[in-house]
């Protein structure tokens, strides 16, 4: 079993890599970064945090090899490759502003990725990340039910602990769904929000499970604005609670961004929605009924992502 990790000299990708290789699954973790510059020196910061990673496997008690490289050789057979590469947003800018630069990048490390793993499982994180799935997608050939996006876990998992925190249990016991674009236009859904499926309502006022659904909407912007740069370890965590539902054939059910054919009315993008996970990638995309009000905020939501995928396309014709 082998994982290969893009961008993993960097905090998402450093995250991810641990976090998989902690789990024990794998036999190796491949961390490809580029070579960077710092005071006019050269440094390999995937091999680096490699290194760092696998001098914790006695503490941690791992046995997953931590192979960190700039050569895409190393990646050959990869079952799973994980991209994190590209640029995170500052204060003040919209995941969509890092539409060109990261574009180019993704597409860029995915042609790299399937020359030597044509058969893999593609997980995109780089932002926008919708957009950035449909360029993995379209560049690497693959089937779509082996290219998806990570989004819906960390949304999720953000509204469940700020639910959990505000009543009072444990995050373990909110379940939740989430639909849409990774951006503010996202869809978290109360009626499908549950406290060990007791319906949440019974456990919170309207107005504060607004406040909450708000700021679960806004929570990427919250960390940029804290720390200046954005999240990694609840982003990581969450591609690494992917990598092993693939890898381990778990049939785990998870909001991920997955390319629509149909599927909630939607067609030709990559929009949020409760997946089935398993060996092979996306094994079922699971339609839920919608009220009249859900489908719109989706369709809302479905039409932002058509506009930044529009821009991408007349960029690429330039
Ligand atoms: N989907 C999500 O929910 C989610 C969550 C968090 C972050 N993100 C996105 O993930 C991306 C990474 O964020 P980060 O905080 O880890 O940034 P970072 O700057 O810490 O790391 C990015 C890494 O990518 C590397 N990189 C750049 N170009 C590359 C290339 N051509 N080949 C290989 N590596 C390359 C950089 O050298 C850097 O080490 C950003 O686009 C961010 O917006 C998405
Ligand atoms: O907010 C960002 O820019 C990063 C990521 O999409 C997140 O939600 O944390």
């Amino acid at each position: 079993m082998k994982v290969t990790v893009v961008g993993a000299g960097g905090n998402v990708g450093s995250t991810v890599s641990m976090a998989v290789a902690q789990r024990d699954f794998a036999e190796e973790v491949v961390m490809v970064d580029i070579v960077q510059e710092k005071d006019g020196d050269k440094i390999y910061p995937s091999k680096g945090r490699a290194l760092d990673q696998w001098e914790s496997s006695p503490i941690h008690k791992f046995d997953t090899k931590l192979n960190g490289t700039v050569d895409y050789e190393d990646t050959a057979g990869s079952d799973v490759c994980v991209i994190t590469a590209g640029v995170p947003r500052k204060p003040g800018m919209s995941r969509d502003d890092l539409l060109e630069i990261n574009a180019n990048i993704v597409q860029d490390v995915t042609e790299k990725l399937v020359k030597h793993s044509p058969n893999t499982i593609i997980i995109v994180v780089s932002n926008p990340l919708d957009v950035m799935a449909q360029v993995a997608l379209e560049t690497s050939g693959l089937d779509s039910s082996r290219v998806m996006g990570m989004a819906g876990i960390l949304d999720t998992a953000r509204y469940r602990s700020f639910l959990a925190e505000e009543i009072g249990v444990s995050p373990k016991d909110i379940q939740a769904l989430l639909l849409g674009g990774h951006g503010d236009t996202m869809v978290p859904l109360p009626r499908f929000t549950t406290v060990s499926g007791m319906p949440i309502k019974q456990f919170i006022d309207d107005d504060k499970l607004e406040e909450i659904v708000e700021r679960t909407k806004g929570g990427g912007g919250e960390l940029v604005n804290l720390m200046g740069t954005s999240a990694w370890y609840a982003p990581g965590a969450a591609a690494a609670q992917m990598v092993e539902a693939i890898m381990l054939d778990q049939d785990r059910v998870f909001p991920c961004a997955a390319n629509l054919n149909g599927e909630y009315g939607q067609e030709d993008l990559f929009l949020g929605v409760p997946v089935k996970l398993g060996k092979g990638g996306i094994k079922e995309i699971i339609e839920v009924d919608l009220n009249d009000e859900e489908q719109e905020l989706l369709d809302e939501s479905a039409d932002h992502v058509h506009s930044v995928l529009k821009e991408f396309r007349q960029l690429m014709d330039k």
